[in-house]
């Protein structure tokens, strides 16, 4: 992937398998970033191919992936600000499920108990505190029903407690079946929740396997933590 002439991804050779919770970590500028906005179809790659579930869906826009079960939260969460807690995730019911859902308002329900913000369904979206904004993002995500949940960075700003609360809920949705990657700086969630992990420097893969051969490896250590390698 490269941006002009300015190369921010190379050698990209990623597969993740069903089921699997997967963390990315890498430094600032490593292209974690630029990699899920590949994945979702923000950037259309220079080179190379995305796969999911079988199908190349290197072509196909951000809306047509999600559709096809790919959902996506942001760093920043983005909820409709001046819409209630429950507008937003029935906005997100009507758009984006593979299947439409006989009875969307029953859904939307369901998912905001789900992630536990069924008691504040009727507040407005940007009176909510940080840990909230984030279960928002994901009740949004989890309205269109994904089969594969990229997270970016979602842990950050938290206290301990509410990061132990926001990784009880991602690993929830993880046992039922839903296929994780999850970029993240806080390298605690990660270690807490994933079977693998993968770090990028420099945009390239340069460890992937269980979290922690992946800390110990010296290019990590080098790249990550500033040790000599
Ligand atoms: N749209 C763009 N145009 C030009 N350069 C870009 C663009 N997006 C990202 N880059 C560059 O690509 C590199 C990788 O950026 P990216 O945001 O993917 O890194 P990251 O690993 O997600 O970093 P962070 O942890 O800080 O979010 C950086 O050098 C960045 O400046």
């Amino acid at each position: 992937m490269a941006f002009g002439g300015f190369k921010v991804l190379e050698n990209i050779d990623l597969r993740v398998t069903q089921g699997e919770i997967v963390g990315v970590l890498g430094p600032n500028g490593a292209g974690k970033t630029t990699l899920m906005n590949l994945l979702t179809g923000a950037y259309a790659p220079t080179a190379g191919r995305v796969h999911m579930m079988g199908q190349n869906v290197t072509g196909l826009a951000t809306a047509a992936r999600c559709r096809q079960g790919l959902g996506r939260t942001h760093q920043v969460p983005r909820p409709f600000s001046g819409m209630t807690v429950f507008e937003n995730v029935l906005v997100a019911v009507g758009h984006g499920r593979t299947t439409p859902a006989h009875d969307p308002i029953a859904v939307a329900w369901d998912v905001l108990h789900d992630t536990g913000l069924a008691m504040v369904a009727n507040r407005q979206a940007s009176t909510l505190g940080l840990l909230d904004r984030k279960r928002l993002e994901l009740s949004r995500v989890l309205a269109t029903d994904p089969q594969v949940l990229l997270l970016d960075e979602i842990g950050g700003g938290l206290t301990e407690g509410e990061g132990d609360k926001l990784v009880a809920l991602i690993r929830k949705i993880h046992a039922r079946g839903v296929t994780i990657i999850w970029i993240e700086h806080i390298m605690r969630m990660l270690m807490d929740s994933c079977s693998r992990l993968i770090c990028m420097a420099g945009g390239q893969i340069i460890a992937d396997g269980a979290p922690n051969e992946v800390i110990d490896a010296p290019a990590v250590q080098s790249a990550y933590f500033g040790a000599a390698a």
